[in-house]
């Protein structure tokens, strides 16, 4: 393993413009940590401490308002926070993966194919694909009948379920977890403690938030406690209006 931490996050500051209200809300503020290969790092934090908005961050769908996220990539150090956006699909696509709660289902893809495409992207054959993601689906539970289904009329959980065979097929480098257990049955929550032992093991790092830690408790190296910054700064807004 190298001793390069895979991710550096330096002063990460993220706050949202309420524009509705002409006021600012602060999601987090200065969060600094390191991050090596093979390391699982769990986010805690009362509702709204800002730990999704520092996995979205971190994955870019929001842009921070100070700090660095230096990330180690096989092209290269790159700040994720202010990389272009050409290399952040890059790295969605062959090196970072996100998962949530939600699948996002398309119209008309089996669930198979849904859970086949990011090894067809890698260029593994059809027929290879196909046979992983069905063992896949069937690690998580998913009922065979379903594999050829269309996951847009699935529950809750097996959209889960799909979700996660989809998500973690492929290893990552990079491993943003935001609370994938949430509607998972039993057999599929030890399913996936399995998969993301497995995939430590192999040296992913991964950076999760649970509603339930104790699924995770065994892979847990670091944790980090995100206090809630929330100061809408409405008193001063309006002090300025009487200004
Ligand atoms: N797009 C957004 N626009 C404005 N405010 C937002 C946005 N996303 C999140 N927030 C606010 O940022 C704060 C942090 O939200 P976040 O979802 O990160 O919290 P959390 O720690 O994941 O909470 P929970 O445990 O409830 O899921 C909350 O006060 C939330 O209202």
């Amino acid at each position: 393993m190298n001793s390069t931490p895979l991710l550096r996050v330096d002063g990460l500051t993220k706050t949202f413009r309420m524009y509705h209200l002409d006021s600012m809300l602060h999601a987090f503020e200065g969060v600094s940590f390191d991050l090596h290969e093979g390391e699982f790092l769990l986010l805690r934090g009362h509702n709204g401490a800002g730990k999704s908005t520092l996995l979205r961050t971190i994955w870019r769908s929001y842009l921070p308002v100070g700090g660095h996220v230096w990330y180690r990539s096989n092209h290269g150090d790159i700040d994720l926070a202010n990389a272009a956006d050409v290399d952040i699909a890059l790295l969605r696509r062959e090196e970072i993966g996100f998962v949530t709660q939600f699948l996002n289902a398309r119209p008309r893809v089996a669930a198979q194919d849904i859970v086949a495409e990011p090894l067809l992207l890698a260029g593994t054959s059809q027929p290879e694909a196909l046979d992983q993601a069905r063992h896949w689906l069937d690690q998580f539970g998913v009922r065979p009948e379903l594999w050829r289904a269309y996951p847009s009329t699935f529950s809750g959980g097996e959209q889960q379920k799909v979700n996660l065979a989809r998500a973690l097929i492929l290893p990552q480098k990079l491993l943003l977890l935001d609370e994938p257990t949430a509607s998972l049955d039993v057999g599929a929550r030890a399913a996936l403690v399995r998969r993301l032992s497995d995939l430590k093991a192999q040296g992913v790092a991964i950076i999760g938030v649970f509603h339930h830690p104790g699924d995770v408790a065994q892979l847990i190296d670091r944790e980090i406690n995100l206090n809630t910054k929330v100061v809408a700064d409405q008193s001063e807004e309006e002090d300025n209006v009487a200004l």
